[in-house]
Protein backbone atom coordinates (compact mmCIF):
# COMPACT_ATOMS: atom_id res chain seq x y z
CA UNK A 1 0.00 0.00 0.00
CA UNK A 2 1.49 3.29 -0.95
CA UNK A 3 1.39 6.12 1.53
CA UNK A 4 0.78 10.03 1.58
CA UNK A 5 2.68 11.86 4.91
CA UNK A 6 1.20 15.10 6.03
CA UNK A 7 3.10 17.31 7.96
CA UNK A 8 1.86 19.03 11.14
CA UNK A 9 3.84 22.34 12.01
CA UNK A 10 2.70 23.69 15.37
CA UNK A 11 3.66 27.61 16.79
CA UNK A 12 2.01 29.83 19.24
CA UNK A 13 -0.87 27.24 19.39
CA UNK A 14 -1.58 27.43 15.61
CA UNK A 15 -0.90 24.80 13.14
CA UNK A 16 0.37 25.67 9.27
CA UNK A 17 -2.19 24.66 6.62
CA UNK A 18 -1.97 25.41 2.62
CA UNK A 19 -4.42 25.46 0.02
CA UNK A 20 -3.85 23.21 -2.42
CA UNK A 21 -3.66 24.57 -5.89
CA UNK A 22 -4.28 20.92 -7.75
CA UNK A 23 -5.30 18.55 -8.64
CA UNK A 24 -8.77 19.91 -10.01
CA UNK A 25 -11.15 17.93 -7.67
CA UNK A 26 -8.55 18.67 -4.84
CA UNK A 27 -8.00 22.44 -6.01
CA UNK A 28 -8.72 25.29 -3.53
CA UNK A 29 -8.83 22.85 -0.50
CA UNK A 30 -6.88 23.18 2.64
CA UNK A 31 -4.48 20.36 3.77
CA UNK A 32 -1.31 19.43 5.90
CA UNK A 33 1.29 20.20 3.53
CA UNK A 34 2.87 16.76 2.22
CA UNK A 35 2.71 13.85 -0.51
CA UNK A 36 2.91 10.51 -1.78
CA UNK A 37 6.35 8.33 -0.38
CA UNK A 38 8.20 7.63 -3.32
CA UNK A 39 10.45 4.41 -3.60
CA UNK A 40 12.47 3.58 -0.84
CA UNK A 41 11.91 6.34 1.29
CA UNK A 42 11.38 6.72 4.75
CA UNK A 43 8.14 8.47 5.83
CA UNK A 44 10.64 10.90 7.59
CA UNK A 45 12.56 11.49 4.02
CA UNK A 46 9.58 11.72 2.13
CA UNK A 47 8.23 14.65 4.61
CA UNK A 48 11.63 16.61 4.02
CA UNK A 49 11.49 16.02 0.65
CA UNK A 50 7.61 17.36 -0.05
CA UNK A 51 8.25 20.47 2.25
CA UNK A 52 11.76 21.53 0.81
CA UNK A 53 9.61 21.14 -2.40
CA UNK A 54 6.66 22.85 -1.45
CA UNK A 55 7.37 25.54 0.97
CA UNK A 56 11.11 25.67 0.42
CA UNK A 57 11.59 24.97 4.18
CA UNK A 58 13.80 22.04 6.05
CA UNK A 59 11.73 20.36 8.55
CA UNK A 60 12.48 17.19 11.00
CA UNK A 61 9.81 14.98 12.30
CA UNK A 62 8.78 14.76 15.85
CA UNK A 63 6.46 11.86 15.89
CA UNK A 64 3.02 10.27 14.83
CA UNK A 65 -0.02 11.68 15.75
CA UNK A 66 -2.66 10.25 12.80
CA UNK A 67 -3.21 7.25 10.70
CA UNK A 68 -5.77 5.61 8.64
CA UNK A 69 -6.79 4.09 4.69
CA UNK A 70 -7.57 6.80 2.48
CA UNK A 71 -9.31 6.50 -0.71
CA UNK A 72 -8.35 9.26 -3.80
CA UNK A 73 -8.67 8.95 -7.03
CA UNK A 74 -5.57 7.33 -8.17
CA UNK A 75 -6.25 4.65 -5.99
CA UNK A 76 -5.78 3.78 -2.08
CA UNK A 77 -3.37 5.27 0.03
CA UNK A 78 -2.35 4.71 3.67
CA UNK A 79 -2.58 8.48 5.43
CA UNK A 80 -0.03 9.40 7.98
CA UNK A 81 0.47 12.87 9.68
CA UNK A 82 3.80 13.31 11.60
CA UNK A 83 4.43 16.43 13.85
CA UNK A 84 7.18 18.53 12.52
CA UNK A 85 10.06 20.79 13.83
CA UNK A 86 11.15 23.37 11.93
CA UNK A 87 14.99 23.53 11.03
CA UNK A 88 15.21 26.66 8.84
CA UNK A 89 13.08 30.05 7.76
CA UNK A 90 9.20 30.01 7.43
CA UNK A 91 7.42 27.56 4.88
CA UNK A 92 6.88 29.66 1.85
CA UNK A 93 3.32 29.00 -0.47
CA UNK A 94 5.71 27.64 -4.07
CA UNK A 95 2.95 25.24 -4.58
CA UNK A 96 0.29 26.11 -3.06
CA UNK A 97 -2.22 29.02 -3.47
CA UNK A 98 -1.82 30.24 0.06
CA UNK A 99 -0.62 29.04 3.91
CA UNK A 100 -2.20 29.84 6.88
CA UNK A 101 -1.39 29.62 10.78
CA UNK A 102 -4.80 28.64 12.24
CA UNK A 103 -5.58 26.79 15.64
CA UNK A 104 -6.78 23.35 15.65
CA UNK A 105 -10.03 24.32 16.97
CA UNK A 106 -10.59 26.79 14.24
CA UNK A 107 -9.59 24.18 11.52
CA UNK A 108 -13.11 23.34 10.45
CA UNK A 109 -14.05 26.46 10.13
CA UNK A 110 -11.97 25.74 6.82
CA UNK A 111 -12.98 24.06 3.54
CA UNK A 112 -10.73 21.14 4.72
CA UNK A 113 -9.91 18.37 2.55
CA UNK A 114 -12.48 15.65 4.11
CA UNK A 115 -9.64 13.25 4.97
CA UNK A 116 -8.03 15.82 7.15
CA UNK A 117 -11.46 16.29 9.32
CA UNK A 118 -10.48 13.34 11.49
CA UNK A 119 -6.35 14.65 11.73
CA UNK A 120 -7.74 18.06 12.77
CA UNK A 121 -9.94 16.28 15.47
CA UNK A 122 -6.81 14.40 16.85
CA UNK A 123 -4.85 17.80 16.90
CA UNK A 124 -8.02 19.01 19.30
CA UNK A 125 -7.84 15.81 21.25
CA UNK A 126 -3.83 16.62 21.95
CA UNK A 127 -4.49 20.36 22.86
CA UNK A 128 -6.80 19.52 25.03
N1 LIG B 1 -0.32 16.46 0.78
C1 LIG B 1 -1.46 15.99 1.32
N2 LIG B 1 -2.24 15.21 0.55
C2 LIG B 1 -3.37 14.77 1.10
C3 LIG B 1 -3.75 15.09 2.43
N3 LIG B 1 -4.95 14.52 2.68
C4 LIG B 1 -5.32 13.86 1.56
O1 LIG B 1 -6.36 13.25 1.37
N4 LIG B 1 -4.35 14.02 0.59
C5 LIG B 1 -4.42 13.42 -0.74
C6 LIG B 1 -4.41 14.43 -1.86
C7 LIG B 1 -3.74 13.66 -2.97
O2 LIG B 1 -4.67 12.78 -3.60
C8 LIG B 1 -2.75 12.79 -2.22
C9 LIG B 1 -1.39 13.43 -2.09
O3 LIG B 1 -1.02 13.88 -3.31
P1 LIG B 1 -0.01 15.09 -3.53
O4 LIG B 1 -0.38 15.70 -4.82
O5 LIG B 1 0.06 15.98 -2.32
O6 LIG B 1 1.33 14.28 -3.62
P2 LIG B 1 2.65 14.64 -4.38
O7 LIG B 1 3.11 16.01 -3.93
O8 LIG B 1 3.54 13.47 -4.16
O9 LIG B 1 2.15 14.79 -5.88
P3 LIG B 1 2.54 14.07 -7.24
O10 LIG B 1 4.04 14.10 -7.30
O11 LIG B 1 1.97 12.70 -7.17
O12 LIG B 1 1.86 14.94 -8.26
O13 LIG B 1 -3.29 12.61 -0.92
C10 LIG B 1 -2.91 15.92 3.20
O14 LIG B 1 -3.17 16.26 4.35
N5 LIG B 1 -1.78 16.35 2.60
Amino acid sequence: MRTVVAGILERDGKVLVGARSAPAWAAGFWEFPGGKVEGEETLAEALAREWREELGAEVEVLDEVYRSALDTPVGPFTLVALRLRLLSEDPRPLEHRALAWVAPADLTRLRLLPSNVPIAAALVALDG
